[in-house]
C-alpha cells in the first residue's frame, strides 16, 4: 500500500522512525527470551579467553534479531557480536548499519546474576542515529535518538553535572583478558582513581547497563579498555542525548572501533578520568 501524503511527510521528516520502532519491538521480544532463559540450564562455551563466555541463548537471540531485521530491511548491513566471533567482518560503512549485542552481560547470565541487557544500535553514513537497550530483568527500556533526547520507560534522562573527580562515582568493566600484565594495568587504573578520592569504582558486569546508569545520572563516569563497538553503539547515543560526553581514553573523539572509551556527565570529569588512565591495548574491532 503506498504511503499517504501524511505518511510520506512523516517519513520525509523522520526517515528512521520505522527502523527505531522495529528495534524497540525486537529488544523487548529478545529481552523476554533472555529473562526466561536466565533461570534455565545453559550450555556455555568460551571465546577469546576463559572469562569471555557465550551461550546458545546469545546465538538464538542474535539470530532472531538479525533475521527479522534483514527480512524488513534487506539492503541494510549488520555488525553483531556472535557473527563477528564466528568470523564476520566488523566494518562500519556509510550504509544503514545495525550494531547488535544480543546479550550484554553473558557472564552474569551464566551465573544467573540479574544484570543483563539486549543492545541494538543503528548508524547511517557512519553516524550513530539511535540506540535501544533493554534491561531484561529490571524491565527498563533505554532509548536515545540523535537530536531527539534519551529516555528510560518514557522518562527523560539527564546525566550528572558533577565536575569533580573527588565527588564522582565511577563505573568500569574488566574486559576479557586475565594475563598478569593486563590485570596489573587494570588494577593500577582503578587504584589511581581511588587515590584521586573518587567516591567509588563499581564493576557490574554489563558495559551497556553501566553506560545506561551513567545516562540516567546514577553514576558520574565510565571507562573501559576491552569492550567492543556493539557494547558502545546504542549506549553512546543514549548518553549523548542525555547531555553526556563519550570520548576516547586519550581525551580525543570517540573511535567506535578502538575497544576503549571514557564517558561522563561532564567534559571536566571525562578529561580527569582520561588523564588518570594508563592504556591497555586490546586492538581494534575492524582489524580482527
Ligand atoms: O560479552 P558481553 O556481551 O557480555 O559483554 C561484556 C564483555 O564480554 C566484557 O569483556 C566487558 O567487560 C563487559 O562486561 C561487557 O558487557
Ligand atoms: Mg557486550
Ligand atoms: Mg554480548
Amino acid at each position: 500500500m503506498k504511503p499517504s501524503g501524511e505518511d510520506r511527510e512523516a517519513q520525509a521528516g523522520d526517515p528512521w522512525e520505522e527502523c527505531f520502532e522495529a528495534a524497540v519491538q525486537l529488544a523487548l521480544r529478545a529481552g523476554q527470551i533472555v529473562r526466561k532463559a536466565l533461570s534455565e540450564e545453559k550450555r556455555v562455551s568460551t571465546k577469546t579467553s576463559t572469562a569471555d563466555l557465550v551461550t546458545e541463548t546469545d546465538q538464538v537471540v542474535e539470530d532472531l534479531i538479525l533475521s527479522e531485521l534483514h527480512q524488513r530491511f534487506p539492503s541494510h548491513r549488520f555488525i553483531a557480536e556472535e557473527a563477528v566471533a564466528a568470523g564476520a567482518k566488523c566494518v562500519l560503512t556509510p550504509n544503514p548499519t545495525w550494531i547488535v549485542d544480543p546479550i550484554d552481560g553473558t557472564c552474569n547470565f551464566v551465573h544467573r546474576f540479574p544484570t543483563v541487557a539486549v543492545s541494538i544500535g543503528f548508524a547511517v553514513d557512519q553516524e550513530l542515529e539511535f540506540g535501544v537497550i533493554h534491561d531484561c530483568t529490571e524491565e527498563r527500556l533505554y532509548t536515545g535518538r540523535r537530536g531527539r533526547g534519551a529516555f528510560c520507560n518514557g522518562q527523560r534522562l539527564h546525566v550528572s553535572v558533577e565536575t569533580e573527580l573527588s565527588r564522582a562515582l565511577v563505573l568500569t568493566e574488566i574486559g576479557p583478558r586475565r594475563d598478569p600484565a593486563t590485570l596489573k594495568l587494570f588494577l593500577s587504573n582503578m587504584e589511581r582513581l581511588l587515590r584521586a578520592r573518587a567516591h567509588g569504582v563499581r564493576v557490574i558486569g554489563s558495559s551497556t547497563l553501566a553506560l545506561c546508569h551513567l545516562a540516567s545520572g546514577a553514576a558520574d563516569a565510565y571507562y573501559q579498555f576491552g569492550l567492543h563497538c556493539w557494547d558502545l553503539a546504542a549506549a553512546t547515543v543514549i548518553i549523548r542525548e542525555a547531555g553526556g560526553v563519550v570520548i576516547d581514553t586519550s581525551g580525543g573523539p570517540l573511535d567506535l572501533m578502538s575497544c576503549r572509551v571514557v564517558a561522563a556527565g561532564t567534559r571536566e570529569v571525562a578529561m580527569l578520568v582520561a588523564q588518570a588512565l594508563q592504556t591497555i591495548n586490546y586492538g581494534r574491532d575492524d582489524e580482527r
